[in-house]
């Protein structure tokens, strides 16, 4: 009973699964839907006909001798009916459905990209969520136009199949009882077998995905270089074969079950009612004289038609299970809702300019971690403030700016702007007060503006905001040598022509990002590690003076740069250990001074080095 109801309760939420995605089809693009039901209409219009009204008029006029030239005259308008569901269904299936399915799949992939590009930070750090998400994405197009396919087949194909057994009946009621067999065999085992073939495709996905790690990175530009000039290359074979091991692993463990099922399903959905009917008309007609030999014939004709579209129902039946079980995925992926709302929140008010920003006790675990990477931070950004966060790798500094910018929210504390907790404003406008460079900023196949605006460049003040950014990230010089300047297409992913910088002039296109924006504080999360000092301080101290009336934040573990800054905070293990300008913190003698003292040793062993060098030359 209680299994019964838990089949029940799993067919339901596969159809609502199902209903799910017609609804959505419907909403993006409803001419398609309409179309591929009035094709799957037709499709079963013909089929009805020809496998059993065509049949039976044949037959029927040879026994009754119908006149020959009605026969000839039927035969021709069956044959326009026929020509002209041809012409149909090919007009469907090579114009209008190839386009139409684009159409409809790129309005559904943007509606997937949308939400995956506003989910949190932290949902692509979840083994289960990115898994719930590749499979979405992997699986949307199949499946819309599948549940398409699948439901409009179940309504004709049914309409279809009443009316054979309709005839089927007249002939002789207990045909009808053969029906059942190819439900069993199809409906049940290949229910089975489907589930069999979800469960092994579930467990392939970590081993595919391995593999598919591998792939890619072979791939990637990004990763040729560290393949070439290391063994890396062994590790990733080795990654690879423990992927095609586990696939292979899987396919061996399901291998007999699987083949068990189906041979069940063959034998019982094929084999039994051919020959059950079959045998069963030849009793009537010949044992016991109840039917005719034309009835025997159409009998006959009308229980193929039958069984397949009785076949053709069930497995469309196992196929709302099927799509069910993946819609699932896309449906969980498009249904969550983000801890951190990423969408424009009318209801929140906007975020004003930034007086003060306050950390206050402010504590945060990654998920999943063992311990903090924050604890008990309390400090304070004022308005046009410098600020400078230095200490050793893995101190938490990056993670400090990402709670600040709301990629993350703290588990202890809060952080205060202008007095407000920041989860009080629209997110959307709290982002907006900052500009940030990551270290590990990406660089997109596009033009060196777009690059730079980070959106579409359309006015002539738009390019000149690009000039003027690249000049004060240093990077313009290099740039106007380009034959196409600022519309230079970046990296050759699309393009033959485009440009390949060196690491410190990537560095400083990104860099140019901040100064484009028209952001409060900016954040610069050493995204200078591939410049030489000089230039890094060079670029800081642009940046100071071209943002006197701007807070800045930066990260840098070049001692020289951050002396730049107003304030100082040198932290270690997740905490400030120390803070205040250079010259107070040198004064205190700790760890900061320490840091920094090692630093300037090393610079002056090189410049004394250096100097040799140049004595030896002279
Ligand atoms: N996404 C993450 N998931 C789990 N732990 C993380 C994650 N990102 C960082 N950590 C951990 O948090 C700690 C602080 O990392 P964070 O990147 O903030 O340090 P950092 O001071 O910026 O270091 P670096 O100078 O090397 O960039 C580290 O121990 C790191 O392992």
């Amino acid at each position: 009973m209680k299994r019964l109801r838990h089949t029940f309760q799993h067919i339901k939420v596969n159809i609502a699964n199902n209903l799910f995605i017609f609804k959505l089809a419907w909403s993006i693009h409803p001419q398609r839907v309409v179309a591929e039901f009035a094709v799957q209409a037709g499709r079963q219009l013909a089929n009805v006909f020809f496998t059993v009204y065509f049949m039976k008029y044949i037959i029927e006029s040879i026994s009754i001798g119908r006149d020959f030239q009605q026969i000839i005259y039927f035969i021709i308008l069956t044959l326009v009916l026929l020509f002209a569901l041809v012409l149909l269904d090919n007009w469907y299936d090579y114009r209008f459905k190839p386009l139409s399915d684009l159409k409809l799949y790129e309005k559904l992939y943007f509606i997937l990209f949308r939400k995956a590009a506003s989910v949190e930070l932290k949902c692509f750090e979840d083994h289960e969520f990115y898994n719930k998400y590749t499979k979405a994405i992997q699986e949307a197009d199949i499946r819309v136009s599948a549940v398409l396919a699948n439901l409009s087949r179940i309504i004709f194909v049914s309409l279809a199949t009443i009316s054979i057994f309709a005839v089927m009946y007249a002939i002789d009621p207990w045909v009808v009882w053969f029906a059942l067999l190819p439900i069993i065999g199809n409906f049940y085992f290949g229910k089975k077998l489907n589930r069999l073939q979800f469960q092994q495709n579930d467990e392939r996905i970590p081993y595919q995905r391995k593999m598919d790690y591998v792939n890619r990175v072979i791939y990637l530009s990004h990763f040729a270089k560290e393949i070439r000039l290391s063994r890396i290359f062994s590790v990733l074979r080795n990654t690879y074969l423990e992927g095609y091991d586990g696939v292979i692993s899987v396919i061996h463990k399901y291998r007999v079950k699987a083949g068990v099922i189906s041979f069940l399903k063959i034998f019982t959905t094929f084999t039994l009612i051919f020959q059950g009917v079959l045998l069963y008309g030849a009793y009537l007609a010949i044992v016991k004289q109840s039917i005719s030999i034309s009835s025997f014939i159409v009998l006959g004709s009308a229980m193929v038609g039958g069984a397949w579209s009785l076949i053709r129902l069930s497995d469309s039946f196992v196929e709302i299970n099927k799509n069910g079980i993946y819609i699932e995925n896309l449906k969980t992926f498009l249904s969550y809702v983000s801890e951190i709302q990423e969408d424009s929140d009318p209801v929140k008010p906007i975020a004003p300019p930034i007086q003060q920003l306050t950390f206050r006790k402010l504590g945060f675990t990654y998920d999943g971690a063992e311990k903090p990477s924050i604890r008990h931070i309390t400090m304070e950004v004022n308005k046009n403030e410098k600020i400078a966060l230095v200490g050793h790798n893995g101190a938490g500094k990056s993670t400090l700016i990402k709670l600040m910018m709301r990629l993350y929210d703290p588990t202890e504390g809060e952080i205060l702007l202008n007095g407000r907790n920041i989860k009080e404003f629209d997110l959307m406008s709290y982002r907006s007060l900052y500009g940030t460079v990551f270290q590990d900023f990406k660089i997109f196949s596009m033009t060196i503006a777009e690059n730079v605006l980070m959106r579409d460049v359309e006015t002539e003040e738009d390019r000149q905001l690009v000039i003027n950014a690249l000049k004060k990230s240093r990077v313009y010089d290099k740039v106007a040598t380009l034959p196409e300047g600022i519309d230079t297409m970046l990296t050759k992913e699309f393009d033959e022509q485009g440009v390949v910088l060196s690491g410190g002039e990537f560095q400083k296109i990104a860099i140019a990002r901040i100064f484009a924006q028209e952001a409060e504080l900016l954040i610069l999360d050493e995204p200078t590690s591939a410049l030489d000092p000089i230039a890094e301080f060079e670029i800081f101290e642009s940046m100071m003076e071209a943002c006197k009336d701007k807070a800045v934040v930066i990260i840098s573990h070049r001692m020289s740069s951050a002396m730049l800054a107003d304030r100082i905070y040198y932290m270690e293990d997740g905490e400030i250990q120390e803070s205040g300008s250079h010259m107070e913190l040198m004064q205190l003698q700790g760890k900061y001074a320490e840091l920094f003292l090692k630093q300037a040793e090393k610079y002056v062993e090189q410049e004394e080095l250096a100097g040799v060098v140049n004595l030896h030359e002279a």
